[in-house]
């Protein structure tokens, strides 16, 4: 790692395995001194299997009995299974992602559910969870917001973890973040040798400050992640980045195709931040017939939403709520 990867690494990367690793009294103390607004946002496609138990637990625990939280959004992100209604069930508030905004439209992808949250929420501080997460994670709120409750420099937190890999029901303790690992660190640390320390770039958990979010553009769709970790990169610089390792993160998992169209995303978003020449922006993939390769072609090109702070009816909503 280059020195100052190396130094953000060491200095940065703060621990919150188990809620035994955190201060939660301390932490509502400064929530409280900081007058912070917290908002808990899931994005969810097709999640009727977990987002119910994720969300009620965020409900249950840092809402209702401990009130580290002030809302939890599900951002149903055209689902086509009772995602919303589980997610409503289960205490969350829940939010069609089409219905936010109207006015800009609606365009598919995990990027644009994540930037509508920002125009259907009202807190300072936002944290992001993927709906599909498995087993224990009551510690990821508190962790990931405790750099941003306890240092004003830091505006965004990863989470980081190891990623088991659950794949038609066999576990593997490691292997999880397959493009992370086979596309995502190998390019970013050839374009952004600085961001070389950060364990997860694409890890679906992380927290922000609200004035430093809406100064940046989302990508729509799988790219999101990436976009965000290079564009506020560039808007805090290192400083105002951090990471905590959360421990382990377990997760409902996609089979090799559907990763390939994921990291098809991804490099398109590193070539257009790189500004690498324009890409096809189709992925082409085959699958094996009768009669040979079938060739599959996905759309994978770069599409993505302004800063939402540009947006004049956010403004003008942000505007009237103070
Ligand atoms: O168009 C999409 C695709 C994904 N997601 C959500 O984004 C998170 C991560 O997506 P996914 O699980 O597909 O990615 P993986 O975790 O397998 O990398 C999950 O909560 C999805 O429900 C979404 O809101 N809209
Ligand atoms: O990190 C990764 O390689 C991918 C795939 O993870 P797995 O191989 O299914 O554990 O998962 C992440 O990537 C997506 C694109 O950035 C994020 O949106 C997901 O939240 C995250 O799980």
């Amino acid at each position: 790692m280059r020195p100052d990867a190396r130094a953000w690494f060491s200095g940065r990367t703060t621990s919150a395995r188990s809620l035994a690793d955190l201060d939660v009294a301390a932490l509502l103390r400064a929530k409280r001194r900081g007058g912070h607004r917290v908002s808990v946002v899931l994005p969810a496609r097709d999640e009727e299997a977990t987002v119910g138990r994720l969300a009620g637990e965020v409900v249950d625990r840092w809402v209702r009995r401990v009130p580290l939280v002030d809302e939890v959004l599900v951002v149903d992100s055209d689902s086509t299974d009772r995602t919303a209604d589980v997610a409503r069930a289960a205490g969350a508030d829940v939010v069609a992602a089409a219905d936010v905004l109207p006015a800009h439209g609606t365009r598919p992808g995990k990027g644009e559910a994540l930037w509508k949250s920002l125009a259907a929420t009202t807190g300072d501080l936002l944290v992001f969870l993927d709906a599909d997460l498995l087993g224990d994670v009551t510690h990821y709120v508190p962790g990931l917001l405790a750099p941003l409750l306890t240092d004003p420099q830091v505006g965004y937190v990863k989470g980081c973890y190891t990623r088991p890999l659950e794949v038609g029901g066999r576990v593997t303790p490691a292997g999880g973040g397959r493009v992370t690992e086979l596309t995502a660190r190998p390019l970013l640390n050839a374009l952004w040798p600085e961001l070389a320390g950060v364990v997860q770039p694409l890890g679906g958990e992380y927290a922000g400050r609200r004035a430093a979010l809406e100064r940046v553009p989302f990508l729509s769709g799988y790219g999101v992640e990436v976009g965000l970790l290079v564009d506020l990169l560039g808007l805090l610089g290192l400083g105002g980045l951090a990471q905590v390792d959360l421990g382990v993160r377990r997760h409902t998992s996609q089979d090799t195709d559907a990763l390939g169209r994921m990291a098809g995303q991804v490099v398109s978003a590193v070539l257009a931040r790189s500004g690498a020449a324009g890409t096809a922006g189709l992925l082409t993939q085959f699958r094996a017939g009768d009669g040979g390769f079938d060739p599959v072609s996905t759309p994978v090109a770069v599409d993505e939403r302004p800063p939402m702070s540009t947006v004049a009816e956010y403004r003008a909503a942000r505007a009237g709520a103070v």
